[in-house]
Parts: C-alpha cells; sequence; structure tokens
C-alpha cells in the first residue's frame, strides 16, 4: 500500500493581515465578518490536493484525525429506478473513495442520508396507490442493488429521514433556540437566511440582502427556506411542536451527519446541483446548530452526466435518462467505471454510445496485453529479448505517476493515461516471433507490470483477466436487506412489549399479554442464530429498567436475560 506524506499541520491563516490573524490558527482567528473565507482545518495532511468547493480553490486536504476521514454524502430521493446520472455520482465516488483507502491509508467513515419522505415520494404513491413509506422502501432497495451491480461500496451505515424525525425535530428546536429559524402560525419552521446575513453564501454568490417579502407564503423573506413543513391533508406527517408535519430537505442531512459524526465533519459529497441550495442550508443550519464557524471543511462536488448534445443533465423530471438497469443490460460495471475514470470526477461529462465504446476499446487493450504478457510468461508467447532496464524504469516512473495524479484531486484521467502509456511500452516489447532462438525470457518484469495493473483497477473496483471474480453481489445485497428489516421489525415490537404504564397491577396483567410476543422475539433470535445472524440483547440492567425500574433480572422474560 502506498502511504501519503502526512505531518502535523498547523497553519497560517491564509486571510493575510487583520485583528488576530497571520499567526497559528485554529479556526477562530477570523472576525465574523470575513467569515466566509475558508480557514484551514487543525489536523493531518493527508497527502492529498482536492478542489473544495468552501474555499473555491484546490486545498491540501487535513483529517482531523489522522488516516481517518469522516464523509457525508447525500443519498438519493427513492422514488424511481436510477439513472446513469446517480450512477455517475455515485461511481465516481466510490473510486475516490477507493484511492484514498487503497492508494493513501485513510478509513473512511461514511454515512448516506437516505431521502424516504419528500414531495416527489408522496406524488409518485399517490399516483401508485400506495403508502410513500412503502414505496420509498421499494425504491431504496432498488437502488442498493444498483449500486452492488456497479460495485459501489455501500456506505459504513445508510441512514434514513423517517428513522430519524425525533433527531430532526430537537434539530429543529436548537435552531430556534439559537434564535435562527422562526416557527409560523400556519406550522411552518423557517430558517432565518436574512439575519444570518453574510454567513450565507459559502459555495455559491448568493445575497442574504433581499428586501423582498415573501407573497403569498408565511415565510419572511423570499430565501427562507423550510426547516418543518406543515402537513397537507391526508399526508404522511408526524407530530411536532410545531403541528403535525414533516422536516424539509436540507435539515435531514444536516441532523444526521450530526447525529453520527458531532460537528466535526471532513469531508462532504454531492453532485454540483446539491451545491446550492442543499448544501449551502445544511452549512448554515449545522453551524447555527453547532454554534461553530466552520462545518463540513471539504465540500467535494461531481460534475454532471449529461446526454451528448444536451445542456441538460440526465434527469428524471426531463424524462432524458437511461436506467442503471437497462444500461447493465447492454454494457458492464466495469465499462461504465473506465468511462467514468476517464475525466475528473468534479467535470461534466457527455454521455454517447461513443464515449462507451472507447472506454470498451481501453478495457481491451487492458485484456489483451495481459493476455499477451501471461502467454509469453508462460512460454506460449516466443518473443525478441526484451530490454528489461526500460520496462522496469517505466513501471517505477507509473508508479510514480499514478500518485501524483491521485494527489491531485483525484485526476483518474492521468493515471489511466499513465496505465496506457505502460501498456504502450509493454507491447512494443513483445515482438512475437515464429522461431524461439532460445534467449531467456523476461517473465518477472511481465509478472511485475500485470500485477501492477490488475492491482490498480482491482483498487478501483474493476477486474482483469484470469483472476476476473465472479460477483453474486446482487444477491448477497438483497439477503442483507431483508435480514436488517427482519431484525428492525423485531426490535419495534420487542420495544412495544416492553414499555409498560406504571402502575404496577396493569403492568403486570400487560406483560402476561405480550409474553407472546416476546417469545416469539426470542425464538427468532435463536433461530437466526442457527443461520449465523446473531442479534444482541441489550444489557440486562437497561431492559429490567425499561419494564420495571423495581424488576431483578432473574424476573425478567426469557428473551431478556
Ligand atoms: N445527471 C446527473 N449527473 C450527475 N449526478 C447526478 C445527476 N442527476 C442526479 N445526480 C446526483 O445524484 C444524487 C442523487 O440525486 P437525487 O436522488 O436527488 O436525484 P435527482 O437530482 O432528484 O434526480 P433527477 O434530477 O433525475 O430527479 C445527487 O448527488 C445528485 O446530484
Ligand atoms: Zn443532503
Amino acid at each position: 500500500m502506498l502511504q501519503g506524506a502526512v505531518g502535523v499541520v498547523a497553519r497560517r491563516c491564509s486571510l493575510g493581515p487583520g485583528p488576530g490573524c497571520g499567526k497559528v490558527v485554529a479556526r477562530q482567528c477570523c472576525s465574523a465578518a470575513r467569515r466566509r473565507e475558508w480557514v484551514p482545518p487543525v489536523g493531518r495532511d493527508s497527502g492529498i490536493v482536492v478542489y473544495n468547493s468552501r474555499s473555491r480553490t484546490k486545498e491540501s486536504l487535513v483529517l482531523a484525525k489522522d488516516r481517518v476521514a469522516t464523509w457525508y454524502s447525500c443519498g438519493p430521493t427513492v422514488y424511481d429506478h436510477a439513472h446513469l446520472g446517480h450512477a455517475c455520482s455515485y461511481v465516481r465516488f466510490d473510486i475516490i473513495r477507493r484511492i484514498m483507502t487503497k492508494f493513501f491509508g485513510i478509513e473512511v467513515i461514511m454515512v448516506m442520508g437516505i431521502t424516504d419522505i419528500d414531495d416527489k415520494i408522496i406524488k409518485r404513491a399517490s399516483e401508485m396507490n400506495m403508502s410513500p413509506v412503502a414505496l420509498a422502501r421499494i425504491y431504496e432497495e432498488d437502488f442498493k442493488q444498483d449500486m452492488a451491480a456497479l460495485k459501489v461500496l455501500p456506505p459504513t451505515v445508510y441512514m434514513r429521514v423517517t428513522e430519524n424525525i425525533p433527531q430532526i425535530i430537537s434539530f429543529i428546536e436548537t435552531v430556534i433556540a439559537n434564535g435562527q429559524a422562526y416557527a409560523t402560525s400556519q406550522g411552518n419552521v423557517y430558517f432565518d437566511v436574512k439575519s444570518w446575513g453574510k454567513r450565507y453564501g459559502v459555495l455559491t454568490t448568493v445575497s442574504s440582502d433581499t428586501q423582498d417579502e415573501a407573497v403569498n407564503t408565511d415565510k419572511r423573506h423570499v430565501k427562507d427556506f423550510a426547516l418543518w413543513k406543515a402537513a397537507k391533508p391526508q399526508e404522511l406527517c408526524w407530530t411536532s411542536p410545531w403541528g403535525k408535519g414533516r422536516p424539509g430537505w436540507h435539515i435531514e442531512c444536516s441532523t444526521i451527519s450530526s447525529a453520527v459524526f458531532g460537528k466535526q465533519l471532513d469531508i462532504h459529497t454531492g453532485g454540483i446541483d446539491l451545491a446550492f441550495p442543499h448544501h449551502e442550508n445544511e452549512i448554515a443550519q449545522c453551524e447555527v446548530y453547532h454554534q461553530c464557524e466552520q462545518w463540513g471543511n471539504y465540500f467535494l462536488h461531481s460534475g454532471h452526466l449529461h446526454v451528448k448534445g444536451s445542456q441538460e443533465k440526465m434527469s428524471k423530471s426531463l424524462k432524458n435518462y437511461i436506467t442503471v438497469k437497462d444500461f447493465l443490460k447492454k454494457f458492464s460495471s466495469d465499462q461504465f467505471r473506465m468511462y467514468c475514470l476517464r475525466s475528473r470526477y468534479s467535470s461534466a461529462v457527455e454521455f454517447s454510445d461513443k464515449s462507451m465504446d472507447d472506454a470498451k476499446n481501453l478495457l481491451q487493450a487492458i485484456s489483451s496485453f495481459i493476455k499477451d504478457a501471461n502467454a509469453y510468461i508462460k512460454g506460449q508467447l516466443i518473443s525478441d529479448p526484451v530490454r528489461e532496464d526500460i520496462l522496469w524504469e517505466r513501471l517505477a516512473n507509473t508508479k510514480v505517476t499514478v500518485k501524483a495524479a491521485f494527489a491531485d484531486d483525484f485526476d483518474t484521467s492521468r493515471a489511466v493515461a499513465a496505465i496506457m502509456d505502460l501498456i504502450h511500452h509493454g507491447n512494443r516489447q513483445l515482438k512475437a516471433v515464429t522461431k524461439d532462438a532460445g534467449s531467456p525470457r523476461s517473465s518477472v518484469v511481465y509478472g511485475s507490470i500485470i500485477s501492477y495493473i490488475e492491482g490498480f483497477f482491482n483498487a478501483l473496483g474493476m477486474s482483469f483477466g484470469e483472476r476476473q471474480v465472479a460477483l453474486r453481489a446482487d444477491n448477497s445485497t438483497v439477503l442483507s436487506n431483508v435480514i436488517d428489516e427482519l431484525v428492525q421489525f423485531r426490535t419495534k415490537v420487542r420495544h412495544y412489549a416492553l414499555v409498560l404504564p406504571e402502575a404496577a397491577e396493569t403492568a403486570q396483567q400487560l406483560m402476561q399479554d405480550r409474553r407472546p410476543l416476546l417469545e416469539a422475539c426470542d425464538s427468532l433470535r435463536e433461530n437466526l442464530a442457527a443461520f449465523g445472524i446473531h442479534i444482541k440483547v441489550r444489557s440486562c440492567h437497561l431492559l429490567a429498567h425499561l419494564l420495571n425500574p423495581k424488576m431483578k433480572c432473574g424476573q425478567l422474560p426469557h428473551d431478556l436475560r
């Protein structure tokens, strides 16, 4: 594994002279008025330079904890099949994640939020005459399957919005208590953008200074955005201090990220369309909630995938999309990955048959080189003598170029070009001849080249040659999600069965009534254990307390011991 240069980073404020500036800094050196400037975090330099949308320039990626990156990724809104635009964004970030892990030794802890309640979900569900939650579950599962088919590594955890409503409500309460949001008589809660002032507009140049009174709405100002939306009649909703309703879009990600990582977040990613307003609003909310100066140190945005000749991104609403499933009927995930590798993650890309042909041809060239080199090593391909010294040097240079390209904002196209150049030289030396002159074979250098090239592509989520692994990801992902659902269902049933009233007599009776539920949970746990699935039960003391603060462990139902 190649390791990036690391060192403790204690930096000078980049803002130049000013009160308190110019010395070795933590973040607080800059006045609020100039706060839109990004301040390098204190931590360890990863050895990678990234384009940071927060500072709008390339910066050294400094991680708060040595070789550990906390990463929040905005996930999909699950109301339809994923298309190639989504695939492009998630595959590109998957490549980045793999580069960080495999080439720079960084452990990535990634959280992805799943938007499983929103206007589009509600609309589609009503068209299909089903509940929004059921619809969302179907497309969430579908998304996970598509990602597995594209060999995108799952995040460390997926977090659904609907499973974090109490956390979202309490987050909003804090933003209100900190004076930056207001509830209206109609049961909506808005972020007060105007009074956030110059702090608004971190990622894009937008002004909060609008005099406009909002029309036909209960907002104070046009730019104010919803943290909580009052429910329309018949809509799925949750009870809140502001009445029945549901969360706004931006608050979901702020809450979920904060619930897992607190106020420390190294990397935040999403497609470029999310920079404004979504990420801008997430930043505002989190900085109010955490009362901090800089939430989210690095914002990385992927460029859009366009259909050739179109200015518009591939999108469901524009109906100009190809679903991942349809695409994979014609092409392989390796071919799509190669298509993605050929441009930098942040640039816009055109999708066309020609671009897929180019990706296919490159893969073909790599495969045929690996085949030839293998044949040469085995003595099935006879060649004139090889200049080994040149090849060893080429190989060493390629490794240096690849590492440098990756360290430069994950320049995958330069890295692939370096590999293709190595292949070009490898091929040039393999001059097939019909007559074996008995000269010694240069097996080791070709073996090393193959091993490096295969290692390179495997590290990026692809596979080549004889060692190609048949993926059975689809089934295993479905199974693992089914298990998740089952375990969650069991947890809910147990929690329900364990909540008892204070009055001892009623509690005893209810405990008797609910015993079958707990026994069923118990036997499910035992039965799953037979398949190697172990559900951990919470400690006896905690459960004892839940059940009845006075009850002793031995008195607990079987499942709780
Ligand atoms: N054409 C595209 N190219 C690249 N990334 C895209 C494209 N379309 C969506 N994304 C990204 O996919 C991720 C999930 O997006 P989301 O589920 O919100 O889809 P969406 O933007 O609603 O899609 P659509 O516009 O098709 O309705 C986001 O990070 C978004 O930026
Ligand atoms: Zn988000």
